[in-house]
């Protein structure tokens, strides 16, 4: 069954689409990749999916109750800031408010799990609001793992990172979607994309450009005409890397 279904979902700002009739499904199991330039709709598009975007066209997720939505896929925004000087485990146990109300007043093993995996167990009784901004926004991905949700939709949730924790973050969500889960990331950064993703969708002015494997998504003719941009893809024993080399008029 799958996780989430778009059809044809549309979203206006004024009479401009910025989403512009993208229809996709996710099954379980897949690591999925949303890339496209800035302004090309990625934020949009993962906000009409959840329901938090007035669209047009049919996203699955809506159609559930608030309450089961929230069970079925884990938000993770843009935004990182944290307003409450609670301890970082607080913070993450909050992500289990879908499944319990007293969520923040229990330990779970939910919570134990999200920690454990971004790697924060030596930070569960700091105050969140005294971490370095890195350190904050793995804080938060923990606390969309603490949801154990099916879906995990995330917005850019490696900027900021260093590069161990780039890569650490994306393994997450790798095997989060071998146990059976699924991810849909927006990443600028293109050969984390091609290396850590199964699957890319490439948005271009709202529009879905391209979808599939993702060396078959990154070809020069793609990068060029929708990233401007000519870069270098190297296929490698450690699997591909991808240099951007210039701007393309
Ligand atoms: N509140 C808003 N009002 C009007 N237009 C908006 C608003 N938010 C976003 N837009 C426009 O919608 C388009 C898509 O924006 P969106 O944030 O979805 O892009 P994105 O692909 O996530 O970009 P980025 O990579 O820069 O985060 C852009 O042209 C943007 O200017």
């Amino acid at each position: 069954m799958s996780l989430l279904d778009l059809d044809a979902l549309t979203v206006r700002r004024g009479q401009c689409p910025v989403v512009d009739g993208v229809s996709l499904t996710i099954e379980p199991g897949e690591c999925v990749g949303l890339i496209g330039p800035n302004g090309a709709g990625k934020t949009t598009l993962m906000r009409a999916a959840l329901g938090l975007q007035r669209h047009a066209g049919r996203s699955s997720l809506t159609e559930l109750p608030a309450s089961a939505r929230a069970r079925a896929a884990a938000w993770l925004p843009q935004a990182r800031e944290i307003a409450w000087p609670v301890t970082v485990e607080t913070l993450v146990a909050l992500g289990r408010l879908p499944h319990d109300s007293r969520a923040g007043k229990l330990r779970s093993q939910a919570v134990d799990s999200a920690l454990a995996r971004m790697g924060l167990e030596a930070f569960r009784d700091r105050k969140a609001t005294e971490l370095s901004g890195g350190e904050q926004a793995r804080v938060l991905i923990a606390r969309a793992l603490a949801q154990e949700a099916p879906l995990l939709i995330a917005d850019e949730p490696i900027a900021g990172l260093d590069p161990a924790a780039q890569i650490a973050t994306l393994r997450v969500f790798e095997s989060l979607a071998a146990e059976g889960h699924a991810v849909l990331t927006s990443l600028h950064d293109l050969t984390l994309a091609a290396r850590h993703c199964t699957r890319l969708l490439l948005l271009d002015r709202g529009r879905l450009a391209a979808d599939g494997p993702p060396l078959e998504v990154l070809t020069e003719e793609n990068l060029a005409r929708v990233f401007h941009l000519r870069a270098h893809l190297l296929q490698t024993d450690n699997g591909p890397l991808l240099q951007p080399l210039d701007v393309l008029p």
